[in-house]
C-alpha cells in the first residue's frame, strides 16, 4: 500500500471512530431521558409447568396471615409465587436443542469461554472511585435476593465436576464446567485448569420432567422474609421457639443473640477444623459471607424485639398469634424499605414514578408476582458489580480497627459472634462507601471466590460463573432482550453505540461471531448506567418489571386495603415511619446514625438525624382492646 493509501485508510479510521463518538454522545443524551419498560406485548411464561406439574392446592381464602411456602397467595392460581415453582420466563429458553444443551453462536461455534470473555472484557478494568452509597445498600440488595429466587446447583453428584471429568460418561450437571484459557493471569500460575459449575437443579429432581429444561426456585418468588422464617414447612417449624412467638437463638458473650447454630457437617459450611460458626435460618445461603450473616442476625434480632413488644402490650396473646403478627411485621418493613428507600436508589426516581412504584398498592390477581428468570439470573446479578473487595470493622471513634478480606470468610461467618464485632461490622457497612457501579466485579471474586488452598489451591470466578449460569438456564441473548424492553435491536455491532462505549463493542466483536451472540449478562454489565439509575436500561427494565409485579401481584402486600391480612391505618402510620436505621438501632449499640442509611458517613456533611437513644419502636397500634 503507498503511503498516500495509508494515510487515508488512517484518515477514514480515524473519521469513523469520530462519526461513532458523535452518534454515541447524541444517542446516550436522547436515552439518559427515554424511559424503557417492558413491551406490554409480551406474555410471561411457565412453559409446559401449569398444565403437567403444578400441584392442586386447596386455600382458606379469609387466612389473614401468608403461608409458609407462599401458596395461596394468588387465590385463582394458588401455587403462583410459591416455593418449588420455576421462574417465569420472559422469552422462551435459548437452547441449541432447544432443551438443555447451551445455546451456540450464529456460525455454529460454541459461545466464547466465560473465562476468556471475563480476562478480555472486564478483568483489567477496575475503577477505584468510590460510591455514593454504602455497603449497607448493596447487601440489602442481596437480602432481598435471597428472599426472592435460590436455584441451587445440582450436587447430587459425588466429589467436585472439576475432578469427574475423566469419569466415562460425564455427569449430565458437570459438563459445563469452565476451562481456565490459556494464558490465564491467575489460575495457570497457581495450577487451576478448571473452574468448578454444576448445572442447576432441575424440575427432574422434584418429580417432573419438563422440556425445555426447567429449574425450580427454592424460595418464595414474593418479598416474604422467606430468608427469616423459610420456605418450607420442615424449616420454619426448625427454627420457632414455640415460646412467645420468638425464634430460636443462641446467646454468646455480653448476652448478644445470634441465630442459633446448625449442623456442622452441613454443605453450607466450611467444614475445616478452625472453622466453627454455622448459623441456621430460613435461607441456607445465611453463611455464603459476613455480610449476608450480619443482615440475617440483624433480622434474627428484629424478630425477637417485635414478638417480645407484642407480648408486651397484648399478655394474653399465644405463641402462634404472636409470631404470626411478627412476622407480618417483620416482612411489611422489609418490603418497606425496599420499595420506599432501596428502589428508588437502584432505578432512580424516574422510573419510581412510571411504574407507580410510590402509589398505594391496589392488588391485581391477574399478575403473576414469579421472579423471572431474565431477573434472577441477569439483571438483578450484575448488582455482583457492587461488591467490595474489603469489609471494614468501625469502632465508635470511626477508625477502622480491622479490615477483612470478604473472600476470606466465604461460608464461616466465625468473626461475627466474636467480641463487639457484629456491632463495628454494622458501623464499618454504614459508614464505606461501597464499590462504584463498573463494568466489572472486584478481582477477589473474580479469581479467589471460595478459594482454598488446601490441598492446593482453588478459586472461582463469580463473573463467569454468572455468564455460564445464564447458558445453563437458556437465558435470551442481550439482543432480544433490548427489543423486549423496546430497545431497537442491533442489526450489527457497532449498532450498539446506543448504549454501550465504543471500545467495549469492539472488545466484543473479537469475541462474539455476531450481535446477536452476546450474553445477556455480558451486554447488561457493559451498558452505560441510565440517568439517575445504578444500572443500565435494560437491566433496569428487567429490574423493574420483576418488582412492580412482586407488589401489585402480592395479595399480602403491605400496604393493600380491604384484604384479611391488611393492616389497619394506625399500624400502616407506624410501618411507615420505619427506615433501616430504626432497625439497627433496635438491635445494635449503634447509637446515632444518619436518617438516610444507605449513605456513608461523611464527617464534613453529615446531619446524624437518628439518635436511636430517642427511638423506640412504638406497637401501641397493635394492641388488642378486645382483651
Ligand atoms: C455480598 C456479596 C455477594 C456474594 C459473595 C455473592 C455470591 C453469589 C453466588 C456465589 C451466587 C451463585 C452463583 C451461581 O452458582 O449461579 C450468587 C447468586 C445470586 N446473587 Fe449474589 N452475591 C453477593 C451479593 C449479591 C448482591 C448485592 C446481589 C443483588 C443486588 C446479588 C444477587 C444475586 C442473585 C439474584 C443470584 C441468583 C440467586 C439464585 O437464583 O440462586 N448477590 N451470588
Ligand atoms: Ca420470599
Amino acid at each position: 500500500m503507498s503511503s498516500i493509501e495509508t494515510r487515508q485508510t488512517i484518515i477514514m479510521a480515524n473519521l469513523k471512530t469520530i462519526c461513532m463518538a458523535i452518534i454515541y454522545i447524541i444517542i446516550s443524551t436522547i436515552s439518559s431521558v427515554v424511559l424503557f419498560k417492558l413491551a406490554p406485548n409480551y406474555t410471561l411464561t411457565y412453559n409446559d409447568y401449569a398444565e403437567l406439574c403444578a400441584p392442586t392446592i386447596s386455600c382458606d381464602a379469609n387466612a389473614k396471615y401468608r403461608s409458609i411456602n407462599g401458596s395461596c397467595n394468588n387465590l385463582r392460581t394458588p401455587w403462583f409465587g410459591a416455593s418449588i415453582t420455576p421462574h417465569l420466563r420472559i422469552l422462551d429458553a435459548y437452547y441449541d436443542d432447544g432443551e438443555y444443551q447451551f445455546r451456540k453462536q450464529a456460525n455454529g461455534n460454541p459461545l466464547p469461554n466465560a473465562r476468556y470473555i471475563q480476562q478480555k472484557v472486564f478483568l483489567y478494568k477496575q475503577f477505584p472511585y468510590p460510591n455514593d452509597h454504602n455497603v449497607l445498600f448493596m447487601e440489602w440488595g442481596q437480602f432481598v435476593a435471597h428472599d426472592t429466587t435460590h436455584l441451587p446447583p445440582d450436587v447430587s453428584v459425588g466429589g467436585t465436576c472439576c475432578n469427574l471429568q475423566k469419569a466415562k460418561p460425564v455427569p449430565p450437571q458437570c459438563q459445563a464446567v469452565i476451562e481456565v484459557p490459556k494464558n490465564d493471569p491467575i489460575y495457570l500460575k497457581r495450577g487451576q485448569t478448571c473452574l468448578n459449575f454444576n448445572r442447576a437443579r432441575t424440575s427432574i429432581s422434584y418429580g417432573c420432567r419438563l422440556k425445555p429444561t426447567t429449574f425450580m426456585v427454592e424460595a418464595t418468588h414474593f418479598i416474604d422474609g422467606s430468608q427469616i422464617y423459610g420456605s418450607d414447612e420442615k424449616v420454619a417449624t426448625d427454627l420457632r421457639s414455640f415460646k412467645d412467638g420468638r425464634l430460636k437463638s443462641d446467646f454468646y458473650v455480653g448476652q448478644q443473640e445470634f441465630c442459633p447454630q446448625r449442623n456442622r457437617t452441613s454443605k453450607q459450611c466450611d467444614t475445616s477444623p478452625n472453622s466453627s460458626v454455622c448459623f441456621a435460618a430460613g435461607d441456607s445461603r445465611v453463611n455464603q459471607n459476613l455480610g449476608i450473616a450480619l443482615f440475617q442476625n440483624v433480622f434474627l434480632r428484629f424478630h425477637n424485639i417485635v414478638a417480645y413488644d407484642l407480648k408486651r402490650f397484648n399478655p394474653f396473646w399465644r405463641d402462634e398469634k404472636i409470631y404470626q403478627e411478627t412476622r407480618r411485621i417483620v416482612i411489611a418493613v422489609i418490603q418497606h424499605i425496599t420499595y420506599t428507600h432501596y428502589l428508588p436508589i437502584l432505578l432512580g426516581e424516574h422510573f419510581m414514578h412510571l411504574y407507580g412504584f410510590f402509589e398505594q398498592t391496589v392488588y391485581d390477581e391477574n399478575v403473576n408476582p414469579g421472579t423471572t428468570q431474565e431477573h434472577s439470573t441477569g439483571a438483578f446479578r450484575i448488582l455482583h458489580k457492587e461488591i467490595p473487595s474489603i469489609l471494614n470493622f468501625i469502632d465508635k471513634y470511626h477508625f477502622n480497627i480491622h479490615p477483612v478480606f470478604l473472600t476470606d470468610w466465604m461460608n464461616k461467618p466465625d468473626l461475627l459472634p466474636l467480641s463487639n464485632n457484629f456491632d463495628i461490622l454494622l458501623r464499618g457497612f454504614q459508614e464505606m462507601p461501597t464499590r462504584q457501579e463498573q463494568s466489572s466485579y472486584n478481582v477477589w471474586i473474580s479469581n479467589c471466590l471460595f478459594q482454598q488452598t488446601i490441598p492446593k489451591f482453588s478459586g472461582s470466578d463469580l463473573l463467569s460463573t454468572d455468564i455460564q449460569r445464564g447458558r445453563d438456564t437458556g437465558m435470551p441473548p442481550y439482543n432480544k432482550m433490548r427489543s423486549v424492553c423496546g430497545i431497537p435491536e442491533a442489526k450489527d455491532f457497532d449498532d450498539l453505540i446506543d448504549l454501550i462505549p465504543y471500545k467495549d463493542i469492539q472488545n466484543l466483536k473479537n469475541l462474539y461471531s455476531c450481535v446477536d451472540d452476546i450474553d445477556f449478562l455480558v451486554g447488561a454489565l457493559l451498558e452505560m448506567p441510565a440517568k439517575g439509575s445504578k444500572v443500565g436500561p435494560t437491566t433496569q427494565c428487567i429490574i423493574a418489571d420483576n418488582f412492580y409485579r412482586q407488589k401489585i401481584g402480592d395479595r399480602f402486600f403491605y400496604d393493600i386495603l380491604g384484604q384479611p391480612g391488611s393492616f389497619t391505618p394506625e399500624q400502616l402510620y407506624t410501618l411507615k415511619n420505619v427506615n433501616f436505621g430504626n432497625v439497627i438501632c433496635a438491635t445494635s449499640k449503634l447509637r446515632y446514625l444518619p436518617k438516610n442509611i444507605f449513605m456513608p458517613f461523611d464527617r464534613r456533611t453529615n446531619t446524624r438525624q437518628i439518635d436511636c437513644h430517642t427511638f423506640t419502636l412504638n406497637l401501641k397500634a397493635w394492641e388488642d382492646t378486645s382483651y
